[in-house]
């Protein structure tokens, strides 16, 4: 008889057998992983004990008192049923970790136990585990002594060659990221091994000269290092003129001699490609007619969408290494949102002989999936120091164990080598050192003057991303030019005006029929929360919002599917062409029949409700899936100092978003803890790039 399938299985199964669809980390949240467990923190505004039932995040550590607690793992024994039960590992982590025992024939629990953190640091994001890293978190816990523990797992059978993880350097990978990172590393030198890019060089003088005024500016070295490379990487906070240099580098290239070139503009989301297409279209407006007619028509995808889908498979694509993309210009933006898989897949599609721009603010949140490879990119292209760059592992900052690590290079800091990252970005100080840096893989240029005027928005921003905490507070707490701070019960008559009025506004133009109308209003007022669950996350925000409607309307929705009823798509539907964080709104088209409008290219595609599956209402959003969005409005609920969500790049992605105005709402304290923690992701990437450079 079959035994009876344990939560989690699902994750466990896509382990053992890799040909399955899916990576580890899309597994486990695709199972969703629900738990019933207590949120340990107080309720906001009554101070009691928050009961609800919710999910835990990762990196929170929620001790499973309840025997019917979906995260306890029944027939764990030793180790791993001690960090279960202590909430440390769910468990999918220990069925992963117990299965690849078993089939690997390693009975040691020190061994089980590191493969059962290396899966949990894979679902909080990071690509492997630093076991000597691992730092004092729940201390009562009987943690392996680091030496042993570290020879116990290198002189693992599992860890041998053939076998299912690997442990380089003092990392411990599940053999496929190893893979990937290592693929990652190999393309970007091999890209960059052979001749560069033949270019006509009067050519370009003369069409720098044209495009860029300042002969010194840092768009324009960008622009050289990406029409003389094959691969260039293009960082920058919002602002900072990072589509512009993109419209202006395109134009440079297709200036150059020869056939026609064949460009691919991409984003890791819809709602991202929708705006780079609008924003290099909307910088050609300042362009003579001949460069912008060379521009003229250009459109732009999701990542997925340019690879091309294959039906069944997550993580292939029909574009691959046997099947290279035609493109001979391929420009990714918001870069930070791209996993690790998924930046594998694209190195091994682009063909070595087309330039790869690859654009984003690596200060930002990193991709829901596994990775950090922005970030990673910058810090092992460019000439940083190697110390704190690695891993970061503190569980309880951020991803948890093997994930985050406070400290590191997050945010701010002298990150970029020879790129002066400290000073103030609005006073617009051109730095001493600003060339693009080279490595035998690529190149980085960092744009960090801001001209897009975004007030003390903008300086907020600023504050947190270089980790000037005072400044932040102080900023926050003048509460002037577009943003405004305070607590909950304060805050909320203010959050409920900005709701209802862009509620009305979205269900008029939905009434109307009007669903690029509609969808564009999306981006006048959004609610984002660090947490999914809890008195401080997206499903609370939700219901509360949901009451100010029905209040406000005198009557709830009568039916699940209603004009105005805002959506957020949560899994990719490759036959649809929507993508998991796409946001739409359903409208009254002309036939008086609901249909969910989706932004499109210029326009919306409206699809008939009964064949979207997997849809929510969308009235608040977490800061991850907020990322390649902006609003008019933002309110920022802030999770209590203790949340491990609370992060600098959590802040930092929610200040971004914002175009007009930010409302806070939370503490000083909770400021200064998020602007205090960096949390990068345990990657070996950066190392691998170093070492190759
Ligand atoms: N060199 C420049 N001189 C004058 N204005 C500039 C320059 N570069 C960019 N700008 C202006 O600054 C604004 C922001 O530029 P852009 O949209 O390219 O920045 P971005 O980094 O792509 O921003 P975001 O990440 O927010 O999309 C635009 O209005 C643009 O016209």
């Amino acid at each position: 008889m079959t035994a009876p399938r344990e939560p989690g299985s699902t994750a466990a199964q896509q382990i053992l057998f890799p040909d399955a669809p899916g990576v580890l980390a899309a597994g486990a949240r695709a199972t969703g992983l629900p738990v019933a467990g207590r949120v340990a923190i107080d309720h906001p505004t009554t101070g009691r004990p928050f009961a609800g039932s919710g999910d835990v995040e990762p990196g929170e550590i929620v001790p499973v008192e309840d025997p019917n607690d979906v995260r306890l793992a029944r027939r764990a024994t030793g180790l791993l049923a001690v960090f279960n039960r202590a909430g440390v590992l769910e468990a999918a982590d220990v069925h992963v970790a117990d299965r690849l025992g078993e089939l690997g024939g390693e009975g040691d629990q020190t061994v089980r136990l590191a493969v059962a953190l290396t899966v949990r640091a894979l679902r909080g994001g990071s690509v492997c585990l630093a076991l000597s890293e691992i730092p004092a978190v729940a201390t009562d816990l009987p943690w392996p002594d680091p030496a042993a523990w570290a020879s116990a797992v290198r002189g693992s059978p599992l860890v041998q060659e053939g076998g299912p993880l690997r442990f380089e350097d003092d990392l411990l990978y599940l053999d496929r990221y190893a893979e990937q990172e290592e693929q990652v590393c190999a393309d970007l030198v091999a890209r960059s091994a052979g001749p560069p890019p033949r270019f006509d060089p009067v050519l370009l003088r003369s069409g720098l000269d044209r495009l860029f005024t300042d002969p010194a500016g840092r768009q324009r070295e960008a622009a050289e290092a990406a029409v003389t490379g094959w691969t260039t990487v293009l960082g920058g906070g919002p602002g900072t003129g990072k589509t512009t240099t993109v419209a202006r580098i395109l134009a440079l290239v297709l200036d150059q001699p020869g056939p026609p070139l064949r460009v691919a503009l991409a984003a890791p989301t819809g709602k991202a490609a929708a705006r780079l297409q609008e924003a290099v279209q909307d910088a050609t407006r300042s362009f003579d007619p001949a460069d912008r007619d060379r521009l003229a028509g250009l459109t732009a995808s999701t990542v997925h969408r340019l690879l091309g889908y294959r039906p069944g498979s997550r993580t292939r694509f029909r574009h691959d290494r046997d099947n290279r993309l035609p493109h001979d210009i391929v420009v990714v933006d918001e870069t930070s949102m791209v996993s690790l898989t998924l930046m594998a897949r694209l190195l091994e599609a682009v063909r070595p002989d087309a330039r790869l721009l690859l654009v984003g603010d690596p200060d930002q949140l990193a991709s829901v999936e596994a990775g950090a490879v922005l970030a990673d990119l910058v810090g092992g292209l460019t000439d940083e120091p190697a110390a704190g760059t690695r891993t970061d592992a503190v569980p309880g900052a951020g991803d948890g164990v093997g994930g985050d690590r406070a400290g590191g290079d997050g945010l701010g800091g002298d990150r970029v080598g020879t790129m002066d990252r400290d000073r103030s970005e609005t006073t617009g100080t051109a730095p001493g050192a600003g060339r693009p840096v080279r490595s035998a893989a690529g190149r980085v240029v960092i744009l960090d003057h801001i001209w897009r005027f975004g007030g003390a928005v903008a300086e907020l921003a600023a504050a947190v991303r270089r980790g000037d905490a005072d400044t932040a507070v102080a900023l926050l707490e003048a509460g002037e030019g577009g943003v405004s701070f305070s607590d909950e019960l304060a805050a909320l008559p203010g959050i409920q005006r900005d709701v209802v009025a862009a509620d009305r506004a979205i269900v008029a133009a939905a009434l109307d029929g009007d669903g690029a109308g509609a969808v564009r209003l999306l981006g006048r007022h959004r609610v984002l929360c660090a947490h999914r669950a809890g008195p401080y996350g997206v499903q609370w925000w939700s219901r509360r919002i949901e009451r100010w409607i029905e209040e406000a309307t005198g009557s709830g929705p009568s039916a699940e599917w209603y004009a105005g009823r805002p959506l957020l798509v949560t899994a990719n539907d490759y036959a649809l062409g929507l993508f998991n964080g796409d946001s739409g709104v359903t409208v009254r088209a002309a036939d008086g029949e609901l249909r969910a409008a989706f932004p499109r290219g210029d326009g919306t595609v409206q699809i008939a409700p009964s064949r979207l599956s997997e849809v929510q209402t969308m009235h608040a959003l977490t800061v991850h899936r907020s990322q390649g969005s902006q609003f008019a409005r933002v309110t920022l609920v802030l999770p209590p100092p203790e949340s491990p969500l609370l992060t600098r790049e959590l802040l930092y992605t929610a200040l971004t978003r914002t175009e007009e105005h930010v409302r806070v709402v939370g503490t000083a304290d909770a400021v200064r803890i998020a602007v205090g923690r960096p949390a990068t992701r345990a990657s070996g990437l950066r190392q691998r790039l170093r070492a190759r450079a």
